[in-house]
Order: structure tokens, then sequence, then C-alpha cells
């Protein structure tokens, strides 16, 4: 399940001043992985929290589907680098919690959170509290929460930036695996180009005040590419 997002024309910011995107236009195939890069406060957060109903745009569209963004939806998921789990409720609670507006009965709910958790590989962990749970654990939760209202869209907001290298490997393969079996749009920001290459199968580097796109390369599958990394590095240096 998966849904195309467009950007027409999208203008947005943050009350007086430049605005963070002007007259943006961008596509994303239903069912792409898509990573955005670019230098600190270009924009790649906006465009995600656009796409996601958290910031209204001043001009233009987003559409998701045939659907116009007017606010959040449960068929676009988010994660961020912070986890932001409460610290009151189990794993498996705050799985629960978050499928409350989906208006369905306290079994289902149940029954998906465990199912969500056991896709991130938390099975054993749905019953521990945040605090009881390593950073790489609580960004599994909060990955479940996300999972399991069954988006068509997952916006990942530098997700697995605070975590250590190998805990970070092993949520880029988790996520991967996801998308492979779930074929849910994903729209990655992340700094890291690496990170960029190994995961998606597009990469859009973001620059400028008002951001725009400097770069938008398909990833070819199979082992990174040394000469497509040097062109990104490039054109993120150059800023
Ligand atoms: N809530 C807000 N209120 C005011 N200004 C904001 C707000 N959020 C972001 N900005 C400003 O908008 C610009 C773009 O921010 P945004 O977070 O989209 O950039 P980014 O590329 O994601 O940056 P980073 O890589 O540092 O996360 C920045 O100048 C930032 O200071």
């Amino acid at each position: 399940m998966s849904l195309a997002v467009r950007l027409e024309g999208l203008s947005a910011g943050y009350g007086a001043g430049v605005p963070v995107l002007e007259q943006t236009d961008l596509e994303f195939a239903a069912g792409s992985f898509t990573a955005l890069l670019g230098s600190s406060g270009c924009g790649k957060s906006t465009v995600l929290n656009t796409v996601a109903g958290f910031v209204r745009p001043t001009a233009g569209q987003v559409t998701a589907g045939a659907e116009p963004v007017r606010g959040p939806g449960p068929e676009r998921g988010v994660v961020f680098q912070h986890y932001a789990l409460f610290p009151w409720r189990t794993a498996r609670g705050n799985v629960e919690f978050a499928l409350r507006r989906l208006g369905l009965p306290r079994a289902e709910r149940r029954r998906r959170a465990l199912a969500a958790l056991a896709e991130v590989g938390l099975a054993d962990g749905a019953e521990k509290y945040p605090a009881q749970l390593s950073g790489g654990m609580q960004q599994r939760v909060a990955l479940a929460r996300a999972l399991a209202a069954e988006p068509e869209v997952l916006l990942m907001d530098e997700p697995f930036g605070a975590l250590d290298a190998l805990t970070r490997t092993r949520m880029q393969t988790l996520l991967r695996e996801l998308w492979q079996r779930r074929g849910t749009t994903v729209l990655f920001v992340t700094h890291d180009i690496d990170e960029a290459l190994a995961l998606a199968g597009r990469v859009i580097v973001l620059g400028g005040s008002p951001g725009r796109v400097l770069a938008d390369h398909p990833v070819p599958p199979g082992p990174p590419d040394p000469d497509l990394r040097s062109l990104i590095a490039r054109r993120l240096g150059s800023e």
C-alpha cells in the first residue's frame, strides 16, 4: 500500500522573513524510497512537515494520492530522531495509544501493536517501559508506532541520527526489509550521504535560501557507486 506524493508550487516558512521553501515542485512516486540531503537549515524538515500536515504551505499544495494534504492523517506516518515515547506506557501501550485516533476497538489495537512490535523485532520487549529499552529499541518502538497505523507514506526525519554506528546499520537493514515487504512510499531526511545511498532509490540535495533542489539522482541498485557519491558530496559541499 503506497501513495504518490506531489509538491506543487509549494512555498512555506515560519512567520515573517525569507520563506524556507519557495515555488518548490517535487514528485515522489508511489512505493519509492527517497533520501533528502542538504546543509543544516535548508528546509529538509520543512518539506517533511508540510507532507505530514504539520506546517501549512503559504502557497501551492501538497497531495498524497488524489487528496490534498490539509493536516495530519493516518495514511502518513512520521518517525523523528527523538522517539517521543510516553515514559509511563509500555512499548505496547505507546503503540496502542497512537492507534486510538483510528477509532479501532481495543482488541484490534492490541493485535496491531503486537504485530508491529514483532515486525520490528521487539516481540520480547512489548511489556517493557522506554527506560528499560536501549536507544535502538526505543527507535524500533517509534517505528512500530508509525507502522501499526498501516501508513501509505512514511516520513522519517533523521530517524537514526542519535544511534551508535552498529545500531544504526541494523536499523537501516530493518528499514530496507520493511520497505521491500510493505512497499510504502518513504521520504527520509538524513545528513549522512552513505546512509542515503545505502537506503534510497533516489537522492535529492536541497540547498540555498529559500531552499531549492540542487541535485536529484536515481541510485542504481547494487553496491554504492563512488562516482555518484562524490558528485553528491560536491553538491553538498558547494553550498
Ligand atoms: N518552528 C519553527 N519556527 C521558526 N523557524 C523555523 C521553525 N522550524 C524551522 N525553522 C527555520 O526554517 C529553516 C529551515 O528549517 P528546517 O528544519 O526545515 O531545515 P533542515 O534542512 O531540516 O535543517 P536541519 O538539517 O538542521 O534539521 C531554518 O532556518 C530554521 O531555523
